[in-house]
């Protein structure tokens, strides 16, 4: 699989976002550019709101007022690739089947090729006739990391998307991802300071009641970053303070 093959993504833009629950104002007037062809990692406490917004961004949620745009113009919703919190890997089709179920659905070819290509990427080679339910969670991780790149989209959407992996594996995984995402307009949830730090171009912090999103911190420098390079760790220290300090 190209690392892209298309031209750098288009920016996205959030515009103006309500979401509320019944009563509960989850966030309201919402507004950001997702900068085209980068990868911006959205972090922020448990339950203030993270998810929801990335599947406002993937057209998986209606949002109460505003909405989602992109730059160019053409329609957001058939160019996105999601990728949730859950693999929602469909328990009778193998493992390959899981990974090209997007080809199927739209009625075109799948690419066996492709899919095996990445899925020996993703650690999994062998393993293509496989069950999800004879995988572990790292590995069915691994079988929706797969089928998300498959998806070859320029809006890529990640929720915890390595949660479940060790970290040696972790840290593999993310060097795959930010080498066959390069390019995309990206929006990835992380709890993770150092993921963030490893594969974000900006970090954007959610929080609040209603939500809003803090400013943003740019990182300098191609992505992924090695765990000890100096802009990584002096963005890092600034991440956990802010962290620690909307958690308080
Ligand atoms: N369909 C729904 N109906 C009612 N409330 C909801 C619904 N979906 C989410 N919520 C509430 O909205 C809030 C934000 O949830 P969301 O999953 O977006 O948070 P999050 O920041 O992604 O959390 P986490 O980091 O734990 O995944 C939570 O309080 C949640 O209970």
């Amino acid at each position: 699989m190209p690392a892209c093959s298309f031209p750098p993504a288009p920016d996205l833009v959030l515009d103006a976002l309500t979401l509320r629950f019944g009563a509960r104002e989850i966030f309201a007037g919402l507004s950001a550019v997702l900068p085209g062809g980068r990868c911006t990692v959205l972090l922020g406490t448990s339950g203030v709101g993270k998810s929801s917004l990335l599947r406002i961004v993937a057209g998986l949620e209606q949002p109460t007022a505003g909405r989602v745009t992109a730059a160019d113009g053409a329609p957001v919703r058939d160019r996105v690739a999601y990728m949730g919190q859950r693999d929602l890997l469909l328990p009778w089709l193998d493992v390959a089947g899981n990974v090209m179920l997007g080809d199927r659905l739209r009625g075109r070819r799948p690419d066996r090729g492709r899919a095996g290509t990445l899925l020996e990427r993703v650690g999994l080679a062998g393993r293509e006739r496989a069950l999800p339910a004879q995988l572990s969670g790292g590995m069915r991780q691994r079988v929706a990391l797969a089928r998300t790149l498959y998806e070859n989209r320029p809006f890529v959407l990640m929720d915890e998307p390595f949660s479940a992996l060790d970290s040696a594996t972790r840290t593999r995984m993310q060097d795959l991802a930010a080498e066959l995402l390069r390019g995309r307009t990206v929006l990835l949830i992380t709890h993770d300071p150092l993921e963030a730090c490893r594969l974000g171009d900006t970090l954007a912090v959610l929080s609040g009641h209603p939500a809003r999103l803090q400013e943003r911190i740019p990182i300098p420098g191609p992505t992924p970053r090695p765990p000890d390079d100096p802009a990584l760790l002096a963005v890092q220290g600034r991440l956990m303070r802010q962290l620690m300090t909307e958690a308080a």
